[in-house]
């Protein structure tokens, strides 16, 4: 994501990483922008006891109810893993966590079903997850039509597929 996005993060403050586990990707990201304010959010029992740094900051809580404010909110292979009643909630706590700031957005990497037209073997990949998402949790992958809808109905604006990383994708969504 430095690599193929770095323009993806430039200008922004803060970052809170959502589902972030014990922090990999955010100790990654806060290596390459020094400046930026990072917080790892996940559930209590997962970042307990875990020590931050000078810009990293571990937060435990439920993304249900609330998610810390920041400029930016980051669900990496997060919303697959849940149903779109359960994903509009997400979101709607993402949006409330922007709030009014002008740079704010939501950065989502995760499968966008039929967006690289003629690769079968990336197409595969994502049908398989597919089926994972829908026996092991109660969640799926997603085309961007059933993205979009997502988006709009929490009171998104507009939205930016990049697909860069593999058989994932990076999504802007803006207020
Ligand atoms: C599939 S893992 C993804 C971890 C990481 N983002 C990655 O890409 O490797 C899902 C993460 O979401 C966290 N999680 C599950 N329910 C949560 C909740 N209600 N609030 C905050 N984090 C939650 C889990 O503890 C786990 O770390």
């Amino acid at each position: 994501m430095i690599e193929k996005c770095k323009g993806v993060l430039e200008g922004l403050e803060s970052l809170v990483d959502v589902g972030g586990g014990t922090g990999t990707m955010v100790k990654a990201i806060a290596k390459s922008f020094p400046h930026l304010k990072c917080t790892v959010f996940d559930l209590p029992h997962v970042v307990h006891g875990l020590q931050g740094t000078d810009n990293i900051e571990y937060v435990g809580g439920d993304m249900f109810q609330a998610i810390p404010s920041a400029d930016s909110i980051v669900l990496k292979t997060i919303m697959h893993n849940w149903n779109d009643e359960e994903c509009l909630k997400i979101l709607k706590r993402c949006k409330e966590a922007i709030g009014k700031r002008e740079k704010g957005k939501v950065i989502i990497i995760d499968v966008v079903i039929g967006n690289l037209k003629g690769d079968i073997v990336l197409d595969q990949t994502k049908l398989y997850y597919d089926m994972e998402m829908m026996v092991l949790v109660t969640g799926k992958e997603r085309n961007e039509k059933d993205w979009a809808k997502l988006f709009f109905s929490a009171g998104f604006n507009h939205y930016k597929i990049t697909p860069v990383l593999g058989f994932k994708s990076l999504i802007e969504v803006y207020p």
